[in-house]
């Protein structure tokens, strides 16, 4: 993906800011509609669709396609909040913004800043990560990245609609799903496992919106 991407043409990021993001996006990147967004999108899908944990974290019912962006030169994103709905004008679908992705393609060691800061009810939080991974945060958090001062930060983001708008709703349901997958791998006959599943199931059935 990054040899593609060292090749092609970025795009300056405020054309999908709304008035208060493009006061403080500072960054380059490549819609969804770009052709390369869509052919590295489709491999950004798959990997989430075979990734048991976001599955199970983010209980996605529709993503925006991913877009890519860089940072470079002093880019930067300041404090705001990720539109609540968001148009997906080359599916003519609508995606309620739940939960946030960032997946760097970066590593850590090609620049100085980029740090993601999400602020929630704890205080703020930085993510930096290894090129390859991930980090999905409710998009009802502010959050900024700090400026690049040395380097490159190249990104994937995208929005996960997911099935359980509430996030202490779906945060119960990836617990118990974790808990459950541990019992399945250390005791896997255990009676209490179907009732337990059950109850899973139950609740996410209560609380799906399609
Ligand atoms: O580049 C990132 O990690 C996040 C970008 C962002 O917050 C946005 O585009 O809304
Ligand atoms: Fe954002």
């Amino acid at each position: 993906m990054r040899g593609v991407l060292d090749q092609t043409q970025w795009e300056d990021g405020r054309v999908t800011a709304g008035p208060q993001a493009a006061q403080v996006k500072r960054n380059l990147q490549l819609t969804e509609e770009h052709p390369v967004a869509q052919q590295l999108g489709e491999i950004v899908l798959k990997a989430l669709g075979r990734n048991e944990t976001f599955l199970s974290a983010a209980l996605p019912h529709k993503v925006f396609p991913p877009l890519f962006n860089c940072y470079t030169g002093g880019g930067q994103f300041g404090m705001h909040v990720d539109t609540a709905v968001r148009d997906v004008r080359t599916k003519g679908l609508r995606v309620r913004t739940d939960l946030s992705g960032t997946l760097f393609l970066s590593a850590p060691e090609e620049y100085d800043g980029g740090e993601l800061v999400m602020e929630d009810t704890y205080g703020a939080h930085a993510a930096k990560l290894p090129a390859g991974d991930l980090v999905l945060y409710p998009s009802t958090s502010l959050h900024k990245v700090n400026a690049v001062t040395r380097g490159a930060r190249i990104a994937s983001i995208f929005w996960v609609q997911s099935l359980v708008r509430e996030d202490s709703q779906r945060t119960l349901l990836f617990e118990m799903d974790s808990a459950l997958q541990k019992l399945n791998k250390t005791s896997a006959d255990h009676a209490s496992l179907v009732q337990l599943t059950g109850v899973y199931h139950n609740l996410l059935r209560r609380w799906a919106e399609l």
